[in-house]
Order: structure tokens, then sequence, then C-alpha cells
């Protein structure tokens, strides 16, 4: 669970990377399907019996298929940011050219093997096959190379070494054709690319918005909109994983006359500072503060119980005490203080966000009116959630 509203916007990774990765994440899923290629040609080679293995080579690439597809959603782009694409694209390419191997093989099998096999028909079979690759390895030219030459010269090499059709008329042929898968996959690597591009710009975006919506403006830490959905998040993981659960509400004494003795812009200043303080104190990666409203601020503490949240918030009133901040109308200490509420829940208790919160509020009212620079605990807390508990009893008696 995140606590805080992180600032997520990295640069928009080289999207050519991005598509090799994904890619490279799929070779575990080829590299089972091209075994089981492999080992179909195998078994047809030594049962001669090629329909079996065609009818098992069918098989595996309807497998290998699906599961191609399924893996295409499973690897996201997200889940890729911190890959080594220069490294991953090599053994890309290593990997391109042996599923090319297998494919001419298979092809090179086939023809060889299997009686009335037409070349042709094959060359058909295995060109669309090289065409079907190139919306997947558009990005890396050298592994759709590596992948697409052995598989298309396999069966023209062949038959000129047959002599059925002129080996310098089929060469040429793949020469074009290869020329137009090439091209056709730039076109397909401008509109990939333009589609990444685009996912990472929204990804950005949302990622800015949901920023600036649960950020304060002027002190940089939470606000109250992000601070409510985490009370609320924090209660019920305490209720369910049995921690102990502390909220402070920690405010600036005598802020008015601060303004007013010092204007505005340095109450700003004051306000940013208070949350820095905050932040660094309460820095616990369970934790989290917001502004909770003007000079008003909240500290939520999963797994802390009260007498340590006492201390915690006792030690931070100190350290503020401590710095000495200028505020000659603050009587009697002429520097800046704050006063602090604290409530906390037992573990296991069912607690209610806003009861937790009105806890806190009670005690800071009574630290505010006992004499600014001080903590006060909720001390009714405890009986408080055992008087709703008793109240939720007497109701199910009653029905
Ligand atoms: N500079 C500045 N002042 C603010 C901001 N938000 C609220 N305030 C001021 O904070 C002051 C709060 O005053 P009060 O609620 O009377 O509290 P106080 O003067 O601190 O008195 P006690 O809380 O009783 O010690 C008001 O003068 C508000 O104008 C802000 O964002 N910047």
């Amino acid at each position: 669970m995140n606590h805080r509203p992180v600032d997520n916007s990295a640069a928009i990774p080289d999207p050519r990377q991005e598509l090799v990765r994904v890619m490279y994440s799929q070779m575990p899923v080829v590299a089972a399907g091209n075994l089981a290629l492999s080992m179909a040609n195998i078994l047809a080679y030594i049962e001669r019996l090629p329909l079996t293995g065609l009818a098992l080579f069918g098989a595996a690439v309807l497998v290998l298929t699906t599961m191609r597809i399924a893996a295409f959603g499973y690897y996201r782009l997200s889940r890729f940011r911190s890959w080594d694409a220069a490294s991953h694209s090599r053994l890309l390419a290593f990997f391109s050219f042996l599923n090319g191997i297998l494919w001419s093989s298979w092809g090179l099998f086939v023809v060889s093997s299997v009686p009335h096999a037409d070349t042709l028909i094959m060359l058909v079979i295995q060109a669309g096959i090289c065409a079907g690759t190139v919306s997947t390895s558009s990005a890396s030219r050298v592994s759709l190379a590596l992948f697409v030459v052995p598989v298309l010269t396999s069966l023209a090499l062949w038959e000129g070494w047959q002599g059925t059709v002129d080996g310098n008329i089929l060469a040429a042929v793949m020469l074009l054709y290869l020329v137009l898968i090439l091209s056709s996959s730039q076109r397909i690597y401008r509109t990939l690319h333009g589609s990444i591009v685009l996912a990472h710009k929204n990804r950005l975006l949302a990622d800015e918005l949901y920023l600036h919506s649960n950020t304060d403006g002027l002190t940089g830490i939470a606000n109250r909109r992000f601070f409510d959905n985490a009370l609320q998040v924090a209660c019920e993981a305490s209720h369910q994983n049995g921690k102990s659960l502390s909220v402070m509400l920690v405010d600036v004494d005598f802020f008015k006359l601060y303004n007013d003795s010092k204007g505005h812009l340095e109450g700003d200043e004051c306000l940013k500072i208070i949350a820095s303080r905050l932040q660094t104190f309460f820095s616990s990666e369970e934790w989290f503060v917001a502004r909770y409203g003007g000079e008003e601020f909240v500290v939520v503490l999963p797994g802390v119980d009260e007498s340590r949240a006492y201390a915690l918030a006792e030690e931070f009133r100190i350290e503020i005490a401590n710095s000495r901040i200028p505020h000659d109308l603050a009587l009697p200490w002429h520097h800046l203080t704050v006063s602090i509420g604290v409530a906390s829940c037992l573990p296991r208790t069912e607690v209610f966000p806003q009861r937790l919160l009105e806890a806190a509020d009670r005690a800071l009212y009574t630290a505010k009116h006992s004499g600014r620079n001080r903590v006060n605990l909720a001390s009714d807390m405890a009986s408080m959630i055992n008087g709703f508990a008793l109240a939720d009893l007497d109701l199910s008696a009653q029905l």
C-alpha cells in the first residue's frame, strides 16, 4: 500500500527497446513451441509417419500461438522499465536465427520426406510465416532478417539443387520478397512506435493528474483528499492485521498572529517549514503526513500504539520549540510552537476514521486550552470504542 502521492514521472522509454523487451519476454513461450515442432519432425522422421508429425506440429503451433497471445497481454509494457534492452536484443537476434533454422528445417523435412509435397505451396506457407513475424519482430531489423533469410532461402536452394525450378529465378523472387518484408516492417514499426509513445504519454499524464489531485499546492505534502482515502485504508488494515493505529493532529500555535505580524507570505514559508519537518520526522515507510487544512497537519501512524505515539509527538513538539523560529507575539515563549492531539485505537478493534479524527481533534482542543505548546492524548478513545461496541451489542440484542 502506498501512503504517499509519489511522483512517478520518468522520461518516456525508447519504444524500440520496449518492443524488443516484449519480444524477448515471449522467448520461453516461443522456444517451447519450437521444441515441440522439432520433436514432431524427429518423431515423424523416425516413425515414418508424416501425418502424425504434421498433426503434432499443428497442435504445437496452436498451443504456441495461444500462449503467445496470452503472454503478450501479460507482459505489459510497464513491466519492462528497468530491463537491460541492449543485451536482450543480442540474445533475441540469436534466438530468432535459431527459430529461422527450425522453420526452414521443417520446410525441408516436409518437401523431402512427405510424398507429393509441393515445394511451391511450401514456399507460400513459409512466406506467410515470415509475413506473420513482421508485426512482432518489426522493432529489431536484425532479428527479423535473421529469421526470414534461412526460412526463405532454404527451399529456394533445395529447388535449385534438385534442378526442378530455375534456382536464379527463385532466388530473385525471394530477394524481392525479403525487401518487401523489411520495408513493411518499417511501416509497422512506425505505427507501433506511435502507439507506445502515446501509451506512455497517457500514463505520465495520469500519474501527473493523480499527483496534482493528491498533493497540497503550498507545502508539497499529501493533501486532505489523499489523507481521507489513505486513513480509511489504514483503519481497515489495522482492523485486519491486528496492529495499533494512531493519528496526530498538529496545529501551529498563534498562527493568525504570526501572519498578522510577519505577513501572509512569511506565514506560507512557515507552513512549508513545518510540513517539511513533519515529513522528515515521520519518514517511516508505513507512516504518512498530510495537510489537514489551514495551519493544521495530520500524521497517521499505523503500527504505533498510544504510548509510542505520545512519545513521538512530544519529541516533535520539542524539536519545533527548540528550533526557535521567532514569533514575538507567541507568549510566553516568543518563538513558534505547535500543539498536538493524539488518538490511538486498540489492535483488532473496528475503528471508524471519523471517530479517530474526532478524538484527536478533542485532544488538540484540550491541548490548546491548557496553554498550547503541548501534547494531549485522547484518553477516552478506548472507552469510546468500547462504548460503540456495547451500543452495537445492545442494538443487535434488541433486533
Ligand atoms: N499564510 C497562510 N496562512 C494561512 C493559511 N491557511 C490558513 N492560514 C491562516 O491561519 C490562521 C489560523 O488562525 P486560527 O485558526 O485563529 O488559529 P491560531 O491563530 O493559530 O490560534 P490557535 O490555533 O488557537 O493557537 C488564520 O489567520 C488563517 O488565515 C495559508 O495557507 N497560508
